[in-house]
Parts: structure tokens; C-alpha cells; sequence
């Protein structure tokens, strides 16, 4: 394989208008320290509000188009893996405040990046252990232990998601608070809550960091009807470009 020339070659590689995302995700910051208006228009970043009044800045992403042209719609970003472990930290303890309304008895995670909040967001809430589910199958698996899966960052088919088969007694019968990183257009959870049904478990509650738009609304109910309660750290727009820049999705 040939060695990359520099790093600057591949790095910071974005859409002509986007920040490269290194430096972001690193700190969480009061309104004060913030180095822009938390109101619209955005410019190359969102200041997502926390639940304490700081804030965390999120880049944002074009969202591509089918001709390649420029982007006129963009979210705000979280790569949890790339953010500081303060910052993880952090989100995880709102994510546990929301969730301790609940009454549930086991806490799962959803890969990959749900997987980097299950098992603090468990810890927070006096669990000694957590479910994590799967993307990767092992020989052991089933086939009717899986889901297909796709998202908005990952819209493509043929991933699956996976429950570890021994797994399985943890969750059978029991009510379970339900882990990812961030709820978008909803499909992942979707998914998610289908693997659940099919062992046998019930969905208390959602937790995630990062509720992006509204889209997932309607999609995460019971089948009686009733609404699934979704706990955030905070809440972002889609968000649309105008003239001035970018703003809030019209409704
Ligand atoms: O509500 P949705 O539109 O489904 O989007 C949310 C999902 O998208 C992202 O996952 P992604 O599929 O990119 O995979 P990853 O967790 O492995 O990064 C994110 O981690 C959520 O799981």
C-alpha cells in the first residue's frame, strides 16, 4: 500500500464551507465563553444548550446532494469517539438525569457510538453492567437475533445489528432503557426496539445525547399507540441554508 504524502493531504479533507471537525468536542463552555451567538444564523458551527445552561459547539455537515452541488441543508455533529472524555463524560450525566425519571431495570446500548455513553450513563444510574448490541456477527450468533439497520449518516443497506445470544436472559421479560449517541430520522432506534420486541423485552425509555430535528417522532411509539419518552443533553435543528446562512429547518 502506498504511504500518504502528509497528513495534511488527508486531513481536514470537508465541503468547500465546512470546518474540518479536529478541534472540535473537546470542551464544554459557558454562554460567556462562548466565541459566538448562540442564535441563528450559523456560520460553520451550532452551540448546542445543555441542560446546566453551557453550551457544546458542534460543527455542521452539508448534507450531500444526488448532483454533487453545494449543500442547502446541514446538521450539527457529534463524533462521540472524537470528543474529550470530559465532554462524554458530561453528556453522560444528563443523559442519566433524564433517564432516572424512568422506571426500568436494564440499560442497552446501541453501536457503534451508543456504546460510548451505555456504559456511563449505567454506571450513573447504580447498574453494575449494561447490554451493548452489535454490528459485528460473531460465529456463534443467529440470523433471528439480528435487525437490518440504516441511519442519516449511514443510509446504505446490508449492516445488521446484533444481540449476543448469551445475552439474551439479561434483557427477556425485563423493561430496558435504550442507549445511542443521537436520534435523527429514527431508523436506527427503530431497529433497535424491533431486536428488543423479538427478545422478548420492553422499552421503558430512550437516552442519547443529541436529538437532531423532529423526524424520529413519530416513528418511536408502542404498538398501542403511546409514545416512547426520548431523554436528551440537548436538542438540535436540521437546519436549511438562506442568504445570511444557515437556519433552523421551516417546520
Ligand atoms: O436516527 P438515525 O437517522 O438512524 O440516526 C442516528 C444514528 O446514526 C448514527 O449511527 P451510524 O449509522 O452513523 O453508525 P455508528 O453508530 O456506527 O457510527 C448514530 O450513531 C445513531 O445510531
Amino acid at each position: 500500500m502506498s504511504k500518504i504524502a502528509s497528513v495534511a493531504d488527508l486531513s481536514g479533507q470537508n465541503l468547500p464551507g465546512f470546518d474540518a471537525t479536529t478541534d472540535y468536542w473537546q470542551a464544554i463552555v459557558t454562554e460567556a465563553e462562548l466565541s459566538q451567538s448562540p442564535l441563528p444564523p450559523y456560520a460553520k458551527s451550532y452551540p448546542a444548550r445543555l441542560p446546566d445552561g453551557r453550551y457544546l459547539l458542534l460543527p455542521l455537515r452539508g448534507m450531500p446532494t444526488a448532483d454533487g452541488s453545494a449543500p442547502d441543508r446541514c446538521v450539527a455533529s457529534l463524533i462521540a469517539n472524537q470528543a474529550s472524555m470530559e465532554v462524554v463524560e458530561q453528556l453522560a450525566l444528563h443523559m442519566a438525569q433524564g433517564a432516572g425519571a424512568h422506571d426500568f431495570d436494564v440499560v442497552m446500548g446501541l453501536p457503534t457510538l451508543g456504546l460510548a455513553f451505555a456504559p456511563l450513563v449505567a454506571k450513573q444510574l447504580g447498574h453494575s453492567r449494561y447490554v451493548p448490541l452489535g454490528y459485528s456477527r460473531k460465529y456463534w450468533y443467529r440470523d433471528e437475533l439480528s435487525e437490518p439497520v440504516s441511519s442519516i449518516t449511514t443510509p446504505g443497506k446490508g449492516k445488521l445489528l446484533y444481540i449476543d445470544p448469551n445475552q439474551l436472559g439479561l434483557i427477556a421479560g425485563k423493561r430496558v432503557l435504550v442507549v445511542d449517541d443521537a436520534v435523527s430520522s429514527g431508523t436506527t432506534m427503530v431497529s433497535g426496539l424491533k431486536l428488543l420486541e423479538r427478545c422478548g423485552a420492553e422499552v421503558a425509555a430512550i437516552a442519547v445525547a443529541m436529538r437532531q430535528g423532529t423526524q424520529w417522532q413519530q416513528k418511536l411509539v408502542r404498538a398501542d399507540g403511546s409514545t416512547i419518552p426520548v431523554v436528551a443533553a440537548y436538542d438540535c435543528p436540521r437546519m436549511e441554508r438562506r442568504a445570511d446562512g444557515w437556519w433552523p429547518e421551516s417546520p
